[in-house]
């Protein structure tokens, strides 16, 4: 397994961060099968001694790591996929390096010549480094035959022998980076589709990232905030873990997420009001005055970020929502609705389920309305909730 070194032009010479463990993957570990499988609720999940007969170690500290859950101590979900998640992992704890360092504004000066742009759609100077190091992680993997990036105009042709195929947005909500507010990194895996290897490369590489959400095995992200928490989803509930800065670990903190059925919070930029179809306004009008299926009145949130208000939606329910065309069905909506769907709640673009679209454009953009069930149900029962003015809002 490679290790991977970073080098930018803030670091003197090349500086290893997070050494892997030598314990990896643990195949000990027992009670943390145990907790997954009764979902045993939040905090840190500590492997500890149950019986005399059953040692629940996982290695040296004792609690179970992202590694550990995905290896031959937990979901097993085959050397392969470990492989490239350790990568994955790796690349992202990068990614929360950058965000976080003090140099991160000089260095968007010396990549964009100081000319951020005006346009808010263009690439920003971190998206194309983390899209670097994402796609340098990908390489070194040796498991990834393509990936298709937010960042790229076309998919791009990796390696024939690659089990897998990576679809990522590698820095989600960057225009918020200058002022510490949290972003994140989604992902989602698919398997090569071997009956396309026959096809020129850059056909290949299209269509197998074109593939429809219900065909992802993996989808994650790595919420980069107070905390990093990387949440995944094997296609068997959905588990967050987070950082611990001092092994480098994603330690297991939220094993099998089960987003409340009905929240009280709606997230949506309510600026565009005067721009939503009749039947939205109507929705968060009615919800806001308490006057819907669930009798409160709702709270609004909204950071801009999807991850970040996605991670909440996740924890305390509700529904998080862009109804315009704007975000993205491959990079971000397919996995985020895999990850929803399995925590119980629904991804939805306000009229079908996001997971039973079939993408016909890499950069194919949609309305998205992600959350707790009851709430997206009562939402699309408002019909006409897709804002269909779209004028490219300036911030
Ligand atoms: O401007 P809006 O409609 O509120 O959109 C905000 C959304 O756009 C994003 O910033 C993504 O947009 P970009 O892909 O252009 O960066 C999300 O993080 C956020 O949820």
């Amino acid at each position: 397994m490679q290790i991977q070194s970073l080098t930018s032009p803030f670091f003197h010479s090349k500086t290893t961060l997070f050494p892997p463990k030598p314990h990896f993957p643990s195949p000990n570990n027992l009670l943390f099968r145990q907790r997954m499988a009764s979902g045993s609720g939040f905090g840190l999940v500590r492997s500890e001694k149950v019986s005399s007969l059953t040692v629940l170690d996982d290695g040296a500290n004792g609690f179970s790591t992202l590694m550990d859950y995905a290896g031959k101590g937990g979901l097993n979900v085959g050397d392969d996929l470990v492989v490239l998640l350790y990568h994955i992992q790796y690349a992202c704890k990068r990614i929360a390096s950058l965000v976080a360092s003090p140099f991160n504004s000089s260095l968007g000066k010396q990549i964009a010549g100081g000319n951020i742009g005006s346009d808010r759609d263009a690439p920003k100077p971190l998206d194309t480094v983390s899209n670097e190091i994402i796609l340098s992680s990908l390489q070194h993997s040796g498991k990834v035959a393509v990936m298709a990036s937010e960042e790229d105009d076309s998919s791009v042709w990796i390696n024939a022998d690659g089990p897998f195929v990576v679809v990522t947005d590698p820095l989600d909500g960057s225009r918020n980076i200058d002022a510490s507010i949290p972003t994140g990194t989604i992902f989602g895996i698919y398997r090569r589709l071997v009956e396309l290897d026959h096809l020129p490369e850059e056909e290949k590489a299209l269509l197998n990232s074109l593939q429809s959400g219900s065909r992802l095995i993996v989808a994650g992200y790595v919420l980069y905030s107070s905390a990093t928490i990387f949440c995944a989803s094997f296609g068997s509930g959905t588990h967050a873990f987070t950082l611990d800065h001092s092994t480098g670990d994603f330690v297991l903190t939220h094993p099998n997420i089960k987003i409340p059925p009905r929240g009280q919070i709606y997230s949506v930029n309510d600026a565009r009001y005067f721009d939503w179809p009749e039947g939205l306004r109507k929705y968060i009008d009615t919800v806001r005055q308490g006057k819907g299926k669930y009798p409160k009145k709702y709270s609004a949130r909204y950071i801009c970020s999807l991850v970040a208000d996605f991670h909440r939606t996740l924890l305390y329910g509700g529904v998080a929502m862009n109804p315009r065309d704007h975000l993205r069905l491959v990079y971000e909506a397919n996995p985020l609705s895999f990850l929803v769907e399995q925590a119980g709640g629904k991804g939805s673009d306000g009229k079908s389920r996001i997971l039973s679209i079939q993408p016909v454009k890499l950069h194919q953009r949609l309305p998205l309305f992600l959350g707790s069930s009851e709430d997206v149900e009562e939402l699309e029962s408002y019909g006409d909730v897709q804002q269909k003015v779209n004028p490219g809002y300036e911030v």
